[in-house]
C-alpha cells in the first residue's frame, strides 16, 4: 500500500477534495480494471472520455479519482484530485508508484518513422553480447533481460512501461532500449522517464490520420528531444532533413550520424549483397549480415549509441559483425528451386521504397520481383495510393492484398491502393484480397531465381479482419506454399 500523496510528486494539481493521505494498492486508467482500493485516472481518449466512467470506477471500489474536471456527483470518503492533464499525471504517478525505475538503469529511446524496432532490437542484442543485463521495449516483444513478454504497442502506456522498468530493476538490468512512437509521445506515455539518450532515425510519411499535418507529426517527435536532460545524448541522422530540427531546442549533448553529409559518425557502403553489407565506419571496415542501405543507417546509429554509452570501439565493431537480423525485417528464405521469399514490415511508402530499391540493387535484371502488399485499415488513408504507386513502379509484378483491414471494408482499402497505379502499370497487377491466396499465387507465378517480397506485416502472427484476429504468419505461410508446390 502507498499513500496517494506519495505518488503525486511532480503532478500539477488544480484542486483536491478529500484526503491525499488515502492508501492505495494500484493505479488504473480503465474503469473495467478497477478493484477495491485503487485510484482511477480519467483520461480523455480518442474514442471516449474516461470522465464518463468515474461513477462506475467509484462503484467498483476506487478510493481516489484523478481527473481534469471535478465530477458533479461526489462520493463521501472518496478523494478527488483535479489536474491539468490526466495523461501526464498518470505518467508521473506511475513512475512514483514504482519508485522511479528509469533512474536506476540507462534508458535510451529510439524515435523516427522507420527503423525504431531494428535499432532498439540490435542495441539489445549488442549489449547482451557484450555481457550486460539488458531490457527492451519494442513493437515485436518486451524483454526483461532474458524473460520475454508479449508486446501490445510499440510504446506501451506509462503504467506498463514503469511496471516493466521496475521488473528490470529487480532483475539487475543496466541498459534498456525502447521505441518511442509519436502516439506514445503525444499521449505522454514516456513523460517523467529519465532518458540517458535519444536516437532519431528518420521522418517520412505516416500517421497523418492521427497528427493532422506533417509539421505537427515532426514537432511531436521533436518534443521528445526537447525534454531530454543535459546529461543525455541526442544522436540524430542528419541525412534526413529533419535531423537537425530535432536538435534545435534540446539541452542534451548533440551528436550526428550520416552516410552522405558531414557528421560525428560517418559510414560508407563498400558492398551491398544478399549476404550482407560491408561498411566503413569512421576508419574501420565491418561486415554485417543485415541487408540494404537503410540498414547501414541503423548500424551506424547503434555504433554511435554504443560508443556514447561507453563501450569500446573495437569491441562494438566486432559485436556488430555478429548481429542477427530482426524478426520480420528483411527476413528471407531461398527455396529448393532458388526462389527467394522476403518478409518485411515495410508499411509506410518510404519503407516500401527502400526495401524495393534494395532488392533491385541486388537482383540481376532478368529475374522477376513479385511484390505482395496491402495497407492497414483504421490508419492513415493517404499512404494507400502512394504505396500502390511505389509497388508497381519498383516491381515487375504486384499482387495487392489485405494487410490488417481492422474495422474497414477490405475491398475499399484495395481500391484506394489501386488509385495510385498509373495506367501503363496496371497490367503488372492482380488484386486478391485473401492474403493467403495472394501469397500462394505469388509462389505459383515464381520461377527459379525470382524474388517474392511480402510486405507490411513482418513479425505479426495475426491478421485482423472486421475486428476479429486470426492466426496469420507471412513467413510460415510462404514457406508452406513453396514446399507444397515443390518449388
Ligand atoms: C489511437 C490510440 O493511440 N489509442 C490509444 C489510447 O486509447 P484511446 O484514447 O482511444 O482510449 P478511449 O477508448 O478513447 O478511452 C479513453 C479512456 O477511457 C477509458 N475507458 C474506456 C472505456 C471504459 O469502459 N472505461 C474506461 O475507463 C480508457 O481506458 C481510456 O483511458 O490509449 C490507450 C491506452 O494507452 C491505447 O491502448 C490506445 O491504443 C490503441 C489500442 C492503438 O491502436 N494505438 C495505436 C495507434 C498506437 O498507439 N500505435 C503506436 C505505434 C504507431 C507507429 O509508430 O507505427 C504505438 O506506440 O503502439
Ligand atoms: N533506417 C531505416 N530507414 C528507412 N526504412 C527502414 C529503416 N529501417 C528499417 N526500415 C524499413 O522499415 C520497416 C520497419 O522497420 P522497423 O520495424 O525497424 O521500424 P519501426 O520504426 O519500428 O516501425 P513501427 O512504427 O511500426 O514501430 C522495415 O521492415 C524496413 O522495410
Ligand atoms: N505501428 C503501426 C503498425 C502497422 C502495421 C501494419 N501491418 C498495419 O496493421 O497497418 C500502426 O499501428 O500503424
Ligand atoms: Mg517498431
Amino acid at each position: 500500500m502507498i499513500a496517494l500523496k506519495d505518488i503525486l510528486y511532480k503532478v500539477t494539481i488544480n484542486a483536491v477534495i478529500g484526503s491525499t493521505g488515502v492508501q492505495l494498492n494500484a493505479i488504473h486508467f480503465d474503469s473495467r480494471n478497477i478493484k477495491n482500493g485503487c485510484v482511477f485516472v480519467a483520461i480523455k481518449g480518442t474514442l471516449s472520455d474516461g470522465h464518463q466512467f468515474i461513477d462506475r470506477a467509484v462503484e467498483q471500489g476506487a478510493v481516489a479519482v484523478v481527473c481534469e474536471s471535478m465530477p458533479e456527483k461526489l462520493k463521501e470518503g472518496v478523494t478527488y484530485v483535479e489536474v491539468d492533464n490526466s495523461s501526464r499525471a498518470l505518467a508521473f504517478m506511475a513512475s512514483n508508484f514504482y519508485d522511479n525505475p528509469s533512474e536506476n538503469l540507462k534508458l535510451v529511446g529510439v524515435t523516427g518513422t522507420n527503423g525504431k524496432t531494428t535499432v532498439a532490437s540490435l542495441l539489445y542484442q549488442l549489449f547482451k553480447k557484450a555481457g550486460y543485463k539488458v531490457g527492451l521495449l519494442s513493437t515485436v516483444k518486451i524483454m526483461v533481460d532474458t524473460v520475454e513478454h508479449k508486446a501490445t504497442h510499440t510504446t506501451p502506456d506509462s503504467l506498463t512501461i514503469n511496471k516493466y522498468l521496475d521488473e528490470m530493476n529487480v532483475a539487475g538490468v543496466e541498459f534498456c532500449f525502447m521505441e518511442v512512437s509519436s502516439h506514445g509521445i503525444h499521449q505522454h506515455r514516456t513523460e517523467g522517464l529519465r532518458f540517458e539518450g535519444g536516437i532519431f532515425t528518420n521522418l517520412t510519411h505516416d500517421h497523418l490520420d492521427y497528427h493532422s499535418t506533417f509539421a505537427e507529426y515532426r514537432d511531436v517527435k521533436k518534443s521528445f528531444f526537447d525534454a531530454l536532460p543535459e546529461k543525455a545524448f541526442a544522436l540524430v541522422n542528419v541525412d534526413d532533413k529533419n535531423g537537425l530540427v530535432m536538435l534545435q531546442n534540446t539541452k542534451a549533448r548533440k551528436y550526428t550520424y550520416a552516410l552522405k553529409g558531414y557528421a560525428d559518425y560517418k559510414s560508407q557502403i563498400l558492398e551491398n549483397q544478399f549476404g550482407g553489407l560491408l561498411l566503413k565506419i569512421n576508419d574501420s571496415e565491418v561486415w554485417t549480415r543485415l541487408i540494404g542501405n537503410f540498414n547501414a543507417y541503423n548500424i551506424l546509429a547503434i555504433y554511435g549509441a554504443a560508443e556514447l554509452l561507453g563501450l569500446e570501439k573495437v569491441e562494438v565493431l566486432r559485436l556488430i559483425s555478429e548481429l542477427e537480423s530482426v524478426s520480420g525485417r528483411f527476413q528471407y528464405i531461398i527455396s529448393n528451386s532458388k526462389i527467394t521469399a522476403i518478409v518485411d514490415y515495410a508499411h509506410t511508402p518510404d519503407a516500401l521504397k527502400n526495401v524495393l530499391e534494395t532488392i533491385n540493387s541486388i537482383r540481376t535484371k532478368n529475374e522477376e520481383l513479385i511484390t505482395v502488399v496491402g495497407c492497414g485499415g483504421d490508419r492513415d488513408k493517404t499512404k494507400r495510393p502512394k504505396m500502390g504507386h511505389i509497388a508497381t513502379v519498383l516491381s515487375t509484378k504486384v499482387i495487392f492484398t489485405s494487410d490488417n483491414p481492422r474495422s474497414e471494408d477490405p475491398e475499399t482499402i484495395l481500391k484506394e491502393i489501386e488509385k495510385g497505379v498509373e495506367p501503363q502499370n496496371f497490367k503488372k497487377t492482380l488484386t486478391i484480397s485473401d492474403r493467403a491466396q495472394a501469397i500462394k499465387t505469388a509462389c505459383q507465378m515464381a520461377q527459379p531465381n525470382d524474388i517474392i517480397l511480402i510486405a507490411g506485416k513482418g513479425h505479426e502472427t495475426y491478421q485482423e479482419i472486421k475486428g476479429i484476429r486470426s492466426d496469420f504468419d507471412d513467413f510460415k505461410i510462404v514457406q508452406e506454399f513453396l514446399n507444397q508446390l515443390n518449388k
